[in-house]
Parts: structure tokens; sequence; C-alpha cells
């Protein structure tokens, strides 16, 4: 029997994606959780056996190792029997699905990741209070992208890449929903991807709230304390 094991943890964007794929589509798998927290992708054995670059997400088939959250995500869509709307065959409507793969890691994964680190991972790892001139100017760069995403991606069309939900839905949306952790609030700022943030929650039940509930109670404490 084929065997599928997913290294990940829940407060990783890229991470979220694949355990929101695996879960939504009911592919047998197996959930090593690598806690960032405690630096377990740090460990020897970890970088030795499963991923050298030290990060998750990772996944393990039938001995086959694959890092790389884009890799993954088009991997598990070709193998699985999964519904092609994810990662569509049809050549144009699977290269509107790798326009936004490709766009995103430079743009909403970037700038979000920056502001997020600088706001929530820095104090956390240094001890010492944001450079609040360096994050406002990644939140800066964030608003940007995430206006392109209002007003170029979603224009016209429900989802990233059409009329269905895909890979790159899944991606966009762990990734605007972690700057809440620097004091950002896409949901709050955003009304247009307020309501695509819903629309892809909605359909991915109960599963969106499983994998974003870390992260979700961290932010209500977060808020509360405020
Ligand atoms: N380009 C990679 C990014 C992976 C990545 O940056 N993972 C982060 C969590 S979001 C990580 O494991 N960080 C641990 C570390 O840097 O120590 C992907 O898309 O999979």
């Amino acid at each position: 029997m084929s065997s599928l094991k997913i290294y990940v943890h829940p407060l990783s964007q890229p991470a979220r994606a694949v355990m929101l794929f695996c879960r939504a589509n009911s592919i047998q798998h197996e959930e090593k959780i690598v806690d960032l927290v405690k630096g377990a992708q740090h460990n020897e054995e970890y970088a030795k056996t499963i991923n050298p670059l030290k990060k998750v997400p990772v996944i393990e088939h039938d001995g086959f190792f694959l890092k790389e959250s884009v890799a993954i995500l088009r991997y598990l869509a070709r193998t699985f029997p999964v519904p092609d709307n994810w990662f569509p065959k049809d050549s144009v409507s699977q290269a509107k699905v790798d326009e936004y793969l490709e766009w995103q890691h430079l743009n909403v994964r970037t700038f979000g990741t920056l502001y997020f680190a600088e706001k929530y991972i820095v104090p956390r790892t240094t001890k010492q209070p944001p450079n609040e001139k360096r994050a406002a100017n990644f939140l800066k760069h964030y608003i940007a992208v995430l206006n392109q995403v209002e007003t170029i991606w979603l224009k016209d069309r429900p989802f990233l890449a059409g009329q269905d939900i895909s890979i790159a839905d899944l991606l966009a949306a762990a990734e605007m929903e972690q700057t809440v952790l620097g004091g950002y609030d896409v949901k709050e700022n955003h009304p247009k991807l307020q309501e695509y943030l819903e629309r892809v929650r909605g359909g991915l039940q109960p599963h969106y709230d499983d994998v974003h509930s870390m992260l979700n109670k961290i932010a209500s404490k977060m808020k509360a304390t405020q």
C-alpha cells in the first residue's frame, strides 16, 4: 500500500496549504509535526534525512522526498485521484494556476512573510522589539501586492485562476491569514479579500478552520491582551 507522510507545522503558511490539500481531498496520509517553535527543523537528523534546507513542508511518498510547497502541491494533484480543478490538465487552465504560483513567491509570499517575521518572529527570537520602520516598509509592499491580487487576479473571477478553486488559492489564503499575527488583519482591511477568503474557507470546511486553529487561537489571545 502507498504511504504518504507530510512534514508540516500549522504556523507555516506553505505547510498549511499542503495539509489543507491532503485533508480536503481525503488523501490518506500521516502528518509529522516538525516543531518550528522549538527549532526542530534545525535538528541534525531532520537536515540529514528529511530536508537539508531545514524547512517545512516536505512530503515523503513511498520513499520519495519532495520539498517546496509549489512542487509538492503540483505533485500531489498529479499523483492522487483528485478533482481536476486543483491543477487542471487542460494546458491553458493549468497555465493560469501556474501564473499565480510563479508570481506569488516574490510578492504575497515575500512581503507577507517579511512583515510577519519582523513583527512576530524577530521579537520572539531576539527578545528585542521589532524594527517598526522596517515593518512599515514591508507592510507597504504587502498592501500593494494585496491590491494587485484584488484588482488583477480577482478582477473578474471568484478564484485566482478562474471559476474554481485551485492549489493557487490554498497558498494565497494561507499567506493572507498569517499576517494577523503581525497585527495586520487582511480581512479587516480588504473587503474584497475578506469575501474571497470566506469563499475559499466555505468550500473547505471543516478542514480550513482545523488547519488554522493554532493561528486563530494565538491571534485571539493577542487581540485580547492588546
Ligand atoms: N519556498 C518554501 C518555503 C518554506 C519555508 O520558508 N518554510 C518555513 C515556514 S513558513 C520554515 O520552515 N522555516 C523554518 C526556518 O526557517 O527555520 C516553500 O514554499 O515550501
